[in-house]
């Protein structure tokens, strides 16, 4: 095959508990993690040239090494320099529909389409494992999209532990455009503001490890109960970030209010707010409801739902 077209889900925090602060400058996390169908489209192949070129229909995505897909593509030039001597450049066209720096993984998902999608072109045969090695180089989400899902994820977020998948929960998730919250702003105010000081040792983390709050979230996931699951939905990072955005505090009290709403929550760094409704015909009418209270042309709302794949292949040639 000389071309993947590959499905690239976003993804939100159902939870996220900063632990401590590690002295790689990394906060320790526990995490939860879910797919959602709001997904980019990737397209890979053997280019015409001997170089990395990468593509996007969106303005504020860079095509440059400043792409997280581009820097897969180049990873993966230096791990495997045979494969890529033989089979020459790489093409990859990113045909963008998750929002940009929005707390949804998007930069992550599309190097780990990018992962998946030379490893099937240079036919290398890596292990899910191996890719999610190469995908922690990258950036902390990165592992978690290769299989996505619903998962635990702890250390800086890329150690993963599979939970049951879970089908048929239905979001509506709401940014405005011209927004954005940098992860490693959202993170160094943390740690300014609440900062609960350096994991000495294995000790510590131990203990730290054991006093998470997530056991009620795996429970709620457990029994597949969305209106469980959206009231125990936790994100340490609003913390920051609703104070210092009142846009994004104003658009989480509105979806609080909503008639069909389960639970709201801020996704990852933000500024992305996301809500868990009742059924399909409840998360549309949310969207128009909040549309309408919230008159804003910048400000973007999308229905979706919880998806139980990460990166997957949609046609090769
Ligand atoms: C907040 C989260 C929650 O899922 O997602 P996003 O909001 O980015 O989607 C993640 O922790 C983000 O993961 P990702 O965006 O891959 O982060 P990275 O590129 O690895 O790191 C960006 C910056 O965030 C900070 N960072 C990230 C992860 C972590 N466990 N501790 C940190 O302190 C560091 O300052 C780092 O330089
Ligand atoms: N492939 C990519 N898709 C989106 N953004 C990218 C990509 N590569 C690099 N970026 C840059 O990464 C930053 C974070 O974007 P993104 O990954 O969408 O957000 P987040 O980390 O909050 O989920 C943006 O400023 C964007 O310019």
């Amino acid at each position: 095959m000389r071309s993947y077209s590959l499905i690239a889900p976003a993804k939100i925090n159902l939870y996220l508990e900063i632990i401590g602060d590690r002295p790689d400058g990394f906060h320790e996390l526990a995490m939860i993690l879910q797919s959602i169908g709001l997904a980019d489209r990737i397209d890979v192949k053997v280019g015409d040239t001997e170089a990395i070129r990468v593509r996007c229909n969106h303005p504020q995505v860079p095509t440059d090494k400043s792409n997280l897909a581009y820097r897969a593509a180049e990873l993966m030039a230096t791990e495997f320099p045979d494969a890529y001597a033989k089979y020459g450049g790489v093409d990859i066209a990113i045909a963008k529909h998750i929002p940009v720096a929005a707390g949804l993984a998007g930069g992550s998902t599309n190097a780990a389409a990018v992962l998946v999608g030379i490893d099937l072109l240079w036919q290398l045969g890596l292990t899910q494992s191996e890719l999610e090695e190469l995908g922690a180089t990258l950036g902390s989400d990165v592992p978690f999209c290769i299989a996505g899902g619903t998962a635990i994820a702890t250390g800086r977020g890329e150690q993963l532990s599979p939970l049951p998948s879970l089908d048929n929960i239905y979001i509506v998730l709401a940014k405005y455009r011209s927004l954005e919250v940098s992860t490693a702003w959202a993170y160094k105010t943390y740690r300014a503001s609440f900062g609960n000081s350096y994991i000495k040792d294995k000790e510590d983390l131990a203990a730290r490890a054991s006093a998470v709050h997530s056991g009620a979230m795996v429970k709620a996931i457990l029994h597949k109960d969305a209106t469980e699951i959206a009231s125990k939905l936790h994100n340490d990072l609003e913390k920051v970030v609703l104070p210092a955005y009142p846009q994004v505090l104003e658009l989480r009290e509105t979806f609080a209010k909503q008639e069909g709403v389960l639970g709201t929550m801020m996704s990852g760094s933000g500024p992305s707010v996301f809500a868990i409704c009742e059924s399909k015909e409840q998360a549309e009418k949310v969207k128009v409801n909040v549309t309408t209270a919230i008159p804003d042309p910048d400000l973007e709302l999308f229905v979706t739902q919880s998806v139980t794949h990460g990166i997957k292949v949609a046609s090769s040639i």
